[in-house]
């Protein structure tokens, strides 16, 4: 099975992906949702997994949106228990911390840990895509959003766990054409 996300190594798509089917899969990954579904539609992966709703940040209305616009088949649903962790380059304490970067939905969900701490926020497309940024310019005072496997990707260290609002969820639609 091939299968089409938006994001890259380390996502929470990813990971929806990989927990959604049983057998091993191959990854597309894709730099927008419309990217991810046409790759379906154009047979390059099987399906897509797309996040349409999460429990502290709403309903993903550009891929509604999209999935109104085509002759999609919701093959399957599957619900992500996502929990984040707080990212940063080694030595990087939270006091440090200045800026802080993620999906801007996954910085929703952070939302009470994040009014502790005095930081600007800075939005990615992808959760990981924030962990690789840190990594690869070994951006100081400033930490990801992303998840425990992005830190050991990208090298980073985990300042903190479990930094999620209550109870945090997506729902992924598994989406074939
Ligand atoms: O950025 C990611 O890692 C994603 O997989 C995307 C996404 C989303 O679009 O809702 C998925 C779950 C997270 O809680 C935040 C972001």
């Amino acid at each position: 099975m091939i299968i089409s996300i938006c994001g890259i190594e380390g996502s929470f798509a990813e990971m929806a992906a990989q927990k959604a089917f049983s057998e091993d899969i191959k990854i597309v990954y894709c730099t927008s949702f419309e990217d991810a579904l046409n790759s379906v539609k154009e047979k390059r992966s099987d399906c897509a997994a797309v996040p349409v709703k999460t429990s502290n940040s709403g309903d993903v209305t550009e891929v509604m949106k999209l999935l109104k616009s085509g002759d999609w088949n919701v093959k399957s649903t599957y619900k992500l228990h996502t929990h984040h962790c707080l990212l940063a380059l080694k030595g990087e304490q939270i006091k440090t911390v200045n800026t802080v970067c993620s999906h801007p939905k996954a910085l929703q969900e952070c939302s009470m840990f994040l009014r502790n701490m005095n930081v600007s926020l800075e939005e990615y497309f992808n959760t990981a895509a924030g962990a690789r940024y840190i990594a690869e310019n070994k951006q100081k005072h400033t930490a990801a959003i992303a998840s425990k496997r992005a830190a050991q990707l990208y090298g980073l260290e985990i300042l903190a766990e479990n930094i999620e609002n209550d109870n945090d969820y997506t729902i992924f639609y598994i989406v074939g054409y």
